[in-house]
């Protein structure tokens, strides 16, 4: 598509994509690029930077430059913007036609609508889940399922959930989208389309445009942020401050800055979410080739209750409550079902459990993947706020977290077995085999999986080759056994799915396992070559 000077669509022009890839939302776009392209790279440099020097055996710590930010009691984040006072339960989940009416729907406070972790960023992916967020601000997203006939419409206004909006993180490209030759930084994409099209819809309806920030590394990546949304809120003539900003900390370099990365969006800030899944691969990635001291136990034998989950949780409210934020808790991956009781109990157990411990520690609301989960996830945050909105007056004063706490990854109880190298074998086949067929989360197992989850499988696997790890059972993890088991699990797959396996899919899906998992060199994420492989 032609575009403006030095702007370029080079992505197909699908049904109402015009209406979307408007001129002047493109121009909104290349300028929030060109105007912050060039920090974003130096900052993505810096992560790299980061990363050499902790392998090289340096560490992490609360910064001394910014020691006074911290000193300061005097500061405090905004107050919460309308729609976003009481967060109790938050649902999550992609944006296609059908689960944006069922999440909006659900009887959350809050959906976080997801171009990130849960979402594929197929081309259509991202401009038709635009269409949805802005169609569903209109009330013009009626869907019929030509499968089952089942109609679906929106509930009346007061009674859907808050919108949120995930964008992707920094590290990732839009390459269908070309600014002075260049494709644009998927965040600033995303952002910029969803602000274009919905901030003044929003505000329309007592609400405003809200988002989810993931998997930073930095305060100054937040600063980064705090610019994009000053850029778009003087563009469209939105007041500054209009706009609301939840951090995940979901990288343990961001737990060491969770005070100043408050403090650079202060004005924009809604808060922190503890980011639990993301935050066990960025342990993983960060220190993966430091030897036994950092190594987990396989996946499913981590518990939140392991001591630098605790550490890290506890001081994300105790620094959230501090500074008048909201603080959010996160995904346990127990999907229920609707055709298997038991599998139903145990998921409701387990939720039940983890929302038990967040709310008794203070946070303000949590996270759910279905809609399924919304009443057990209410009720218990009901039972410790009752009519409160929010527990932030809950200082947590008691809790003493210390640098040495958030690394003490040794003394994770748990093991690593044959058959949690072959769970991350198989989750991760089946996981890649999906993304690349455009669906970001899938239940496998009875478990959610979407882009942070898989990571941890295939960054386990990568890093018990790397350090010569022994499973329990005393075998040691070599590149040519997880080959061997590599051709089992598929094999058993193949058996299990029958007609339904896709041989294309599955084939690429193990040349990217490959290169993520058996590669000498780490990619830093799956998602960046497996993005690579879209046309
Ligand atoms: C680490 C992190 O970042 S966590 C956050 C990112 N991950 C996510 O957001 C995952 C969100 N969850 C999901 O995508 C889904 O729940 C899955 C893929 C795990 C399971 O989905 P399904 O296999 O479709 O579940 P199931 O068949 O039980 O769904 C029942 C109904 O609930 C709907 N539903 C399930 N999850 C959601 C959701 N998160 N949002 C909206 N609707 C949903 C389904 O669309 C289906 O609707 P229907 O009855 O009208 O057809
Ligand atoms: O985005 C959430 C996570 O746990 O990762
Ligand atoms: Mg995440």
């Amino acid at each position: 598509m032609a575009g403006l000077d030095g702007i370029e669509v080079t992505g197909p022009l699908g049904d109402r994509y015009e209406e979307i890839l408007t001129p002047e939302a493109l121009g909104l776009l290349a300028s929030l690029q060109r105007e912050l392209g060039a920090r974003r790279r130096e900052l993505l440099g810096a992560r790299a930077d980061r990363q050499r020097a902790l392998s090289e055996g340096g560490t992490l710590d609360f910064l001394p430059e910014t020691a006074d930010v911290r000193a300061d009691d005097a500061w405090r984040v905004a107050d919460p913007a309308p729609g976003l006072e009481d967060r109790r339960v938050e649902i999550t989940g992609p944006t296609d036609r059908k689960m944006t009416i069922n999440a909006l729907n659900s009887g959350a406070k809050v959906w976080l609508a997801d171009f990130e972790d849960a979402n594929t960023p197929l081309w259509t992916n991202m401009i038709e889940g635009q269409l949805n967020l802005r169609d569903a601000l209109d009330r013009s997203i009626d869907f019929t399922d030509d499968k089952s006939g089942k109609s679906y419409a929106l509930k009346d206004d007061a009674e859907l959930a808050t919108i949120v909006v995930r964008p992707r993180g920094w590290h990732l490209d839009e390459k269908h989208l070309l600014v002075d030759g260049e494709p644009m930084s998927g965040s600033l994409f995303d952002f910029g389309l969803y602000f274009f099209h919905c901030a003044r819809r929003q505000l329309a309806k007592g609400k405003g445009p809200y988002y989810y920030l993931p998997k930073m590394e930095s305060h100054l990546e937040a600063r980064l942020w705090n610019d994009a949304f000053n850029i778009a809120q003087d563009a469209l003539g939105v007041p500054r401050g209009t706009i609301r900003a939840t951090v995940l900390i979901e990288t343990i370099p961001a737990a060491f800055e969770m005070e100043e990365i408050l403090y650079e969006l202060r004005d924009h800030s809604a808060g922190l979410n503890a980011g639990r899944w993301d935050y066990l691969f960025s342990v993983i990635k960060k220190f993966r080739d430091r030897g036994a001291d950092f190594v987990l136990p396989e996946r499913n034998a981590i518990t939140m209750t392991a001591p630098f989950m605790r550490a890290y949780t506890e001081l994300l409210v105790r620094t959230c409550h501090k500074r008048g934020a909201h603080a959010i808790g996160g995904m346990a991956a127990f999907i229920p079902s609707r055709r298997d009781e038991r599998v139903n109990k145990m998921a409701l157990e387990k939720v039940r459990a983890d929302k038990a411990r967040e709310s008794g520690d203070g946070f303000d609301g949590s996270w759910v993947a279905h809609p399924d989960l919304v009443p057990v996830c209410r009720e218990v945050f009901d039972g410790v706020l009752g009519d409160r909105p929010n527990q932030r007056e809950r200082l947590r004063e008691d809790v003493r977290v210390t640098a040495a706490d958030l690394l003490d990854i040794k003394a994770t109880p748990g093991e690593i077995t044959e058959a949690g190298l072959r769970n991350n074998i198989d989750v991760a086949l089946r996981y890649l085999a999906t993304w690349l067929d455009g669906a970001g989360a899938v239940a496998i197992h009875n478990l959610m999986e979407d882009a942070a989850t898989a990571e941890i499988s295939r960054s386990q696997v990568w890093q018990w080759i790397r350090n010569g790890v022994s499973t329990a059972e005393g075998r040691k993890i070599t590149r040519e056994w997880v080959e061997e088991l590599l051709d089992e699990e598929l094999a058993k797959i193949k058996d299990e799915l029958g007609q339904a396996y896709n041989e294309p899919r599955y084939d690429q899906a193990v040349t990217l396992f490959k290169e993520v998992t058996l590669a000498d060199e780490y990619s830093e994420f799956l998602t960046i070559p497996a993005y690579q492989s879209f046309p």
